[in-house]
């Protein structure tokens, strides 16, 4: 059945202003028809709660575009492995949701839109499905990986390198998520800062966040030979195959990660790159020493550090979306842009201001990486604690 796209849209932006509570009892209800999924969820649901909406306004927001949903929801088909689901669950989670929908819509909740409902929720759940069974032909639902590098860099920034037990395929600018031992069935997502190597091993840049749990205890309480599990390769902001135009990358503190592992792969490729790495201070500019060992290895790269929040730092001073704006023409660049989210939006549109096409431009997306799990089933991975 054809999906009324508009009367989707509209029935669920209704919805807006109540999406907290409506949230509440599509939880509540799930687990009172369910009630051995709770545990399979993390033990603080709070961040939990509002990812599963997150994304389903992501995808009914792409109901127009069929071709980028399909490929949305296979990428979520195939990491929602991790968390053990399996084809009841989506049965599970189908009939909360409607049930939410229907009590929070009223008297809107007509069998027409009732109907159209279902009909997207179908498709949800088959093209993530059919996505996991496809995966699971050919890789894990998660994997191990041994912490065999971890380097402080500063209090707050660790530089990790890890090993995975098997294969873990991924594409330079992608992501991937993680979990650590100390905040169990707490997944979160960090760039991958190399191309694929012949030995494997994947290094991740983090910051500890204010009250991050995971990204504190990556920082502060990893230690090489501890285990991390992790999830598949996610992410589009990969090199454009069909283009062999120069890159202007640009980053805000460990935004430096995926381009960093761009800026690899297309100087491999003989392609010419322009990094700028913007941090509040120099200290902050933490992988200065790797940028240089790569731009020696590299005659096509050039790296501009820039800082913003120390005024007496030698060197250029401002974000690194001010000092793009200084440089020169990019209308003719591959451009791609990772970092906090504000700095993201501010050099977008900076190089919007400087006539950079859309479609040039590329970056994760804003203001974080959407996409909670669905329930998981008790063949969710085990707790790290018994694999150290
Ligand atoms: N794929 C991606 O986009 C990735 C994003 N990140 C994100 O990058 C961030 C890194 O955090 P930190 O290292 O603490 O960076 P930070 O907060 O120290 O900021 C780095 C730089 O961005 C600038 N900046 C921050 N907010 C800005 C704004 N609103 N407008 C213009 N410039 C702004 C700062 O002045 C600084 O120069 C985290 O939010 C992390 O989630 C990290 C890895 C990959």
């Amino acid at each position: 059945m054809a999906v009324n796209t508009a009367l989707v849209k509209e029935s669920f932006a209704l919805l807006a202003p109540r999406i907290e509570p409506l949230t509440a009892y599509f939880y509540a209800r799930l687990f009172a028809a369910n009630p051995d999924l709770r545990t399979m969820f993390p033990p603080a649901m709070d961040g939990q709660r509002g990812r599963l909406f997150r994304s389903l306004a992501e995808l009914v927001e792409m109901l127009d575009e069929p071709a980028g949903l399909r490929a949305r929801l296979a990428e979520m088909g195939r990491d929602h492995r991790k968390y053990g689901t399996n084809e009841e669950h989506y049965t599970a989670v189908g009939e909360a949701l409607l049930a939410a929908l229907g009590r929070f819509l009223g008297p809107r909740w007509t069998p027409a839109l009732q109907q159209e409902w279902t009909a997207v929720y179908g498709l949800i759940a088959d093209t993530m499905k059919q996505a996991a069974r496809d995966a699971a032909e050919s890789t894990p639902s998660w994997w191990i990986g041994e912490i065999v590098g971890h380097e402080r860099r500063a209090d707050d920034l660790a530089v990790l390198t890890v090993r995975p037990d098997q294969p873990l395929p991924f594409a330079a600018g992608q992501y991937l998520t993680v979990q650590t031992s100390h905040w169990p069935r707490e997944w979160r997502p960090y760039s991958i800062a190399n191309p694929p190597r012949e030995d494997g091993l994947i290094g991740l840049h983090v910051r500890a966040l204010p009250g991050g749990w995971v990204s504190g205890a990556l920082v502060r309480r990893a230690e090489v030979g501890q285990a991390l599990l992790l999830g598949p390769a996610r992410g589009s902001m990969t090199l454009d195959p069909g283009s062999d135009r120069d890159l202007l990358c640009v980053a805000g503190g460990t935004g430096l990660a995926p381009l960093k592992a761009l800026a690899e792969e297309a100087l491999a490729r003989g392609r010419r790159v322009l990094l700028v790495f913007g941090a509040r201070t120099g200290k902050r500019l933490y992988d200065l020493d790797g940028l240089r060992a790569l731009a020696a290895a590299h005659p096509g790269l050039r790296v501009i550090p820039t800082v913003s929040d120390e005024p007496f730092h030698p060197g250029l001073q401002g974000t690194a979306a001010e000092a793009v704006g200084g440089l020169r023409d990019w209308s003719e660049h591959d451009v791609y842009v990772a970092g906090p989210p504000g700095m993201i939006s501010a050099t977008v549109a900076r190089l919007r201001r400087l006539d950079v096409p859309d479609e040039r431009v590329r970056h994760d997306p804003l203001p974080g990486v959407a996409g909670g799990p669905l329930p998981a089933s008790p063949s969710a991975p085990p707790a790290l604690d018994y694999l150290q």
